[in-house]
């Protein structure tokens, strides 16, 4: 098994503001990760890195056995899967799906040749059915709700077949249906062995699918616990984290959070 990213003692700074504190993380090819933390700790920092948009300023950051500053990023990026709302934006809003999905395999936001090869096509569409947005590939993209882009996005990133597969707050904006739906297809794709090596960021830990493995919480820039799931979703570390007491509990391979009440009003 070999690491699909490892960091070590990786410090950002931009000024005077550290934006990342010596954070050393080991992901595996076959481990699927959540990172936790309140705005402002530094996840979308460490996707950047992840996603070779960013450089350390001080520290190694290696992915897929590549250390940044010593690897042409240009070669590095297709092999990596990224869905953000920064990237969501970019897309246009009047692309056919089926064309916004087969155009990632060359690295484009949309269609931009009049013939894609028929293996991409059937590889877009069978991504698309297995997403449960199937029946979105002659929509536009403009007319999805919510929930449907978000699918069309993760095909996207899935469509190059990559070795890593970054989400960044995929549930962000979704309504409770819409988050439920997401959290099973992401189950769905954390039990599928053939995935990718996956880290999905988030705020809540309801929105932690079923089959993912392991956690990294962060506060300030510093990984406050990071291992397997049941390890670090705690009361103790996560209220650490979060910087409030918790109470967490877990049904049905689910996680839930809410403020520690005083023991009088509990
Ligand atoms: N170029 C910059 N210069 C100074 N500070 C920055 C810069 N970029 C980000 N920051 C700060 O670094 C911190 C971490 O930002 P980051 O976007 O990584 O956090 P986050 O955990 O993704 O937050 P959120 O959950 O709100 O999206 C924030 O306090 C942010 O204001």
């Amino acid at each position: 098994m070999s690491a699909v990213l490892e960091f070590a003692e990786v410090t950002v700074r931009r000024g005077a503001t550290t934006l990342l504190d010596s954070v050393s993380w080991v992901v595996e090819e076959d481990e699927r990760w959540v990172v936790l933390g309140p705005n402002g700790a530094g996840k979308t920092t460490l996707m950047q890195l992840a996603s070779a948009n960013m450089h350390p300023t001080s520290g190694v950051a290696a992915i897929l056995d590549e250390v940044l500053g010593a690897v042409d990023v240009f070669e590095l990026r297709p092999r990596i899967g990224v869905t953000s709302a920064a990237i969501a934006e970019r897309l246009p809003r009047d692309e056919l799906v089926r064309d916004l999905v087969v155009s990632s395999v060359y690295g484009v936001l949309g269609r931009w040749r009049e013939h894609y090869d028929e293996l991409d096509h059937d590889r877009a569409r069978s991504l698309l059915t297995e997403l449960g947005a199937g029946n979105l590939i002659d929509r536009t993209f403009g007319t999805l709700s919510e929930g449907e882009r978000k699918r069309v996005q993760i095909a996207r990133a899935l469509m190059s077949d990559p070795e890593l597969l970054l989400l960044d707050e995929p549930a962000a904006g979704l309504d409770l249906g819409g988050r439920e739906d997401l959290v099973s297809t992401l189950e769905m794709l954390a039990f599928d062995p053939g995935s990718p090596a996956t880290v999905l960021v988030s705020h809540h830990v309801e929105e932690i699918p079923p089959g993912f493995t392991h956690g990294l919480l962060l506060r300030q820039g510093r990984v406050v616990a990071q291992g397997p799931l049941d390890e670090v979703i705690t009361e103790p570390l996560l209220g650490q984290t979060f910087g409030m007491p918790l109470v967490v509990t877990k049904e049905d391979g689910r996680y839930a959070a809410r403020r520690r009440r005083g023991r009088r009003q509990d």
